[in-house]
Formats: structure tokens, sequence, C-alpha cells
């Protein structure tokens, strides 16, 4: 038996939010004489950044926000990089605040997180956003979990009572999709597994939605997933064979019900879900 998955069109959606999202901008301006404004704050030269600072650059361009790029060296002290974030934290022209990840080794990534202004932390990485996610009021949701909400909501995934297995618990991506499948309203029976988790596939199996965030090319397979299920692949990972997800879309597209590719799946909705946090801000400090 051969079943061919379809595809969930991330690029597309992305682009639809984006144009949404644009003419939301447009009346903010009007109506504040105010434009939002993005600062990325990028540490070192690390070529995979580069390609999401310029992605991100772009889609603000074209969603009428500003946006700032502050690049500084990789041997920045801490306390320099401290300084420029309070700095942002005061600029009343600087609404969202992002600091790229990874920050290079000797830079204490959790304290510099902290040290930004919760009302600009457009990545909702700070301990006060993420508190305010788990208990169902949040200000801001982090980017690559809500796109994933997104992609499920518009392609019309029906959650309520279904099983989601989330491969992956990092702090940026499994965690908090783990909180926000099981949120209600969206009332998803959620299971976390991670890399010690005993018999992966026995659980993968089981998903009616299956979402992979474990960072491991095409780690999960066809014969890892149950017929007809969702698939969204979270997996950015660079390799000979350019970029590839964290599953094996040939076979897995085999078995699948709905899947997301990369490129063109989760990455675009990361970028969108930025721009809305960024508008969000300049909302919340401007009215
Ligand atoms: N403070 C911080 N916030 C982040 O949100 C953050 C970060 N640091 N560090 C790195 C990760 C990764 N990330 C991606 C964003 C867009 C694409 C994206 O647009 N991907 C395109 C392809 C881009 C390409 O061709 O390389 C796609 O999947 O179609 C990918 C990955 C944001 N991250």
């Amino acid at each position: 038996m051969s079943n061919t998955a379809s595809i969930i069109d991330g690029k597309a959606i992305a682009q639809q939010m984006r144009n949404e999202l644009a003419e939301e901008v447009a009346e903010f301006i009007q109506n504040n004489s105010v434009t939002p404004c993005l600062a990325a704050v990028l540490v070192g030269e690390d070529p995979a950044s580069e390609v999401y600072v310029r992605n991100k650059r772009r889609a603000c361009e074209h969603a009428n926000i500003d946006s700032q790029l502050h690049r500084l060296p990789a041997d920045i002290t801490q306390d320099d990089l401290l300084a420029l974030v309070t700095k942002l934290n005061k600029d009343d022209a600087v609404h969202g605040i992002l600091v790229q990840l990874p920050l290079p080794a000797g830079l204490d990534a959790d304290l510099i997180l902290q040290a930004i202004s919760p009302s600009k932390d457009v990545d909702a990485f700070h301990p006060t956003n993420v508190g305010r996610m788990v208990q169902g009021k949040p200000r801001f949701l982090p980017c690559t979990p809500h796109g994933v909400m997104q992609l499920l909501d518009r392609s019309g995934v029906d959650t309520a009572g279904k099983h989601a297995v989330v491969v992956g618990r990092s702090d940026i991506v499994g965690k908090p999709l783990a909180v926000l499948l099981a949120a209600r309203g969206v009332d998803c029976t959620v299971t976390v597994c991670h890399s010690r988790t005993a018999d992966l596939g026995y659980h993968t199996r089981q998903a009616d939605i299956l979402i992979a965030a474990i960072g491991k090319p095409e780690f999960i397979t066809g014969d890892m997933i149950k017929p007809g299920a969702v698939v969204i692949d979270v997996g950015v990972n660079r390799t000979d064979a350019g970029l590839v997800g964290d599953v094996e879309f040939a076979s897995a597209s085999q078995v699948a019900g709905l899947i997301t590719p990369v490129p063109g799946g989760v990455g675009p909705m990361t970028i969108a879900m930025l721009l809305v946090n960024t508008l969000r801000a300049a909302q919340s400090l401007e009215q």
C-alpha cells in the first residue's frame, strides 16, 4: 500500500500571515506615527546565523517594520554585550530585541536573555514570558512553537483529544511546544520524548501529531510514523546534501497524512511570528 502525504506549505502560509500583518502594521503606523522596530544582535560570524538574520531583515522590510542589526565581534565581553542590551531596553525607538543564538563560548546566554526587558522580548525567552505562557496568559509566544501551532491551525488539523508526541525537549522548541499543545482549547494529550527515551519508535508510532525537534538530520523515518499522522519537522540541519530536517522526508511522506517540508515548512513561520511579536511589542509600548 503506497500513500503520499499532503504537504503543508509553510512558505505560503507564512506569506499569507505576513500580508495580513503588513496591513495591521500600516494601520498602526498611521494611528501612532511610529514604525515598529526590531533590533537584532548578532555576535560573531556563524554562517547559519547570517542566513537567519538576512531573512529576518528582508521580512521586516516587506512588512514595513524597521530593523536594526547590531554586529559585535565574537570576543566581545559579557559586560559590553549587557551594556548594548541595556541601551536597547531604554531606547524608545526600539520595540523588539532579539539576541541571535547560539552565542559564542564564554558568554552566558541565560544571563543575557534575562537582561532583555520582558516587554521587548520578541523571542519570548525571558523567564517572565516563559512563565506567563505556561500559566496560559502569554504576552509573546516563542516564535517557532507559535509558528507550528499556526501551521496546525491553518491546515485545519483537529487537535482536541489527539495524541501529540514531541521529540525534543529544548527550551526554545520542545518544552514550549509541549505546553502549547496541551493548552486549553488545543487539548492534545502530549508525550515528550528525548535522546534518552527508551524505544522511541514505540512512542512516535502512537502519535496522531508528531513533532520532530531533536536536531538530528533525517532521524525520524517512515517506519516510526503512524499511517495518516500529521508530521511537523522543526529540524534545520545543514549537511553536504543541503538543508534537511529531522525527518527523512522520502520515507515519511509515504506514511504520513500531512507533512511539512524542509525548507519551506516551519522556518518561514518562525520569521512570520517574530514580526507578529514585534508589532505586538510596539502596540503595547506605544498605546
Ligand atoms: N534568538 C534567536 N531566535 C531565533 O528564532 C533563532 C535563533 N536565535 N537562532 C537560530 C534559530 C533558527 N531559526 C530559524 C529561522 C528561520 C529559518 C528559515 O527561514 N528557514 C528557511 C530556509 C532558510 C535557508 O535556506 O537557510 C526554511 O526552512 O524554509 C530557519 C531557522 C531561528 N532561530
